[in-house]
Parts: C-alpha cells; structure tokens; sequence
C-alpha cells in the first residue's frame, strides 16, 4: 500500500463471542497476521462498555478491526472489506446466484439468529427464561438455513468452496451445543461443521484456541 507501512491489523476480540469467530476464520483463511487485543464481555459488567472502548466500536460489541489505518465494526462489514482488499483465497463466489445464496445464509445467521442469542437480550430476557429463549430463536433459524442448504450446498454451505456463509455456521454451531439445541432435525448443518471442524484455520479461530479463553474452558 504505497509507501506506508504496513502495520499488523489489531482484532478486538473475545474468546467466546461468534461474531468475533467470524472474523477470526476469516482472516486465517487469507492468511492474514494479526494481533489480538481481547475485551471481556463479562469482567466488571463487560470491558465493552468502558468509555475508551465505545470510542473504537459504538455498539459497545465485539468485534472491532484496526486495519490499513482504519477502524472497522461489524462482522460481515469487515469480513467484506478483507473480501475485497485481500483477494487472495477468495471466500465468496464468483457467479451471481451463489454470491446471494452465500449473503443469505450469511444474513440469516447474522439478523435472524445470533442478536436473539445475544449476551445482552439473555441478560434483559433473565436467568429463568434465557435457555428456552435461545433455543426456541436458534432452532427456528437452523430450521430456515437447513432449508436454504438443501438447495446450495456442496461439501460446504454453497457449492465446494469455504465461503462467508461457512465463516458464520461455525460459530452459530457452536452456540447452539451451548444452550443444548437437539441437532439431529439438522443433517446438513452437522454434516459441514464436522467437515470445518479440523480445518487448520477454523481450529484456530475456536474459543478454545484463544489467548483470553479461560484455563478451565481450554482443551
Ligand atoms: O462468555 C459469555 O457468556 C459472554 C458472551 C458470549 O458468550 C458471547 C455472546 O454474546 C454470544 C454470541 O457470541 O453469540
């Protein structure tokens, strides 16, 4: 890029958030170095809603990428623009439909699943009802992308090639193991996640694998 110099991009981070997961996969799968600044979500009711932070990310959220001397927020929005920057091993199709499928699937997990499973609404939903709240949105969701991959998918989410679709299953995944969702009406989804779940670039990005993954948590 000229004559800059090329500073490692920064990705806010925390272990367990599938939104930072996302992001991680990506930027292994372009092989992309970065650093890692981790922001508990749960340390003194959340270090993303600490005033320096809000300054970096508006929405108080996880993730946020400092990258090329910008500051990027939003999973898809950052997983576009190294999309886009970064062509190398790209991780969107070429042909038009399948690019739709890919934002699809993308855009099903991102708007119609995880902000219902979020850290926040479970705290505003309360202890009592949270589980049954994240399982009744989880399960409606996986039951629309189970649908939606009986027509695209191929050994991945769309077609044979790890796209962004497959960057947001992932993750979604595993929240969905961690309110106990029964799996089984989802053939597809579990067939793929198994097939990504010893990619090298997928096994790093996991919670587990995480500089700020707590010991007892670590595999
Ligand atoms: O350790 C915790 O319990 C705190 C937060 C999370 O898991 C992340 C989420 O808010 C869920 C998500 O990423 O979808």
């Amino acid at each position: 890029m000229g004559d800059t110099i090329e500073e490692k991009p920064v990705l806010y981070s925390y272990w367990r958030s599938s939104c930072s997961w996302r992001v991680r996969i990506a930027l292994n799968l372009k092989e992309i170095p970065y650093d890692i600044k981790a922001v508990s979500l749960i340390k003194g009711g959340g270090e993303q809603h600490c005033n320096e932070y809000r300054e970096v990310n508006p929405m108080e959220q996880v993730p946020s990428l400092i990258i090329d001397g910008h500051t990027l927020v939003e999973s898809l929005s950052i997983m576009h623009y190294l999309e886009e920057t970064r062509p190398q091993r790209p991780l969107m199709p070429e042909d038009c439909y399948k690019r739709a499928k890919v934002r699809e699937i993308c855009e099903v997990i991102s708007s119609g699943i995880q902000p219902l499973q979020n850290l926040i609404v479970l705290i505003y939903v309360g202890e009592d009802k949270k589980k049954e709240w994240a399982q009744h949105w989880i399960m409606r969701g996986f039951r629309a992308v189970e649908k939606l991959l009986s027509a695209c998918a191929g050994k991945y989410c769309v077609g044979d090639e790890i796209t962004l679709a497959d960057c947001c299953l992932v993750p979604q995944v595993f929240n969905a193991r961690r309110f106990h969702v029964d799996l089984r009406p989802f053939p597809i989804i579990l067939r793929i996640d198994r097939e990504l779940e010893n990619h090298p670039a997928f096994r790093a990005a996991h919670p587990s694998s995480q500089p700020d993954c707590p010991p007892e948590a670590a595999k």
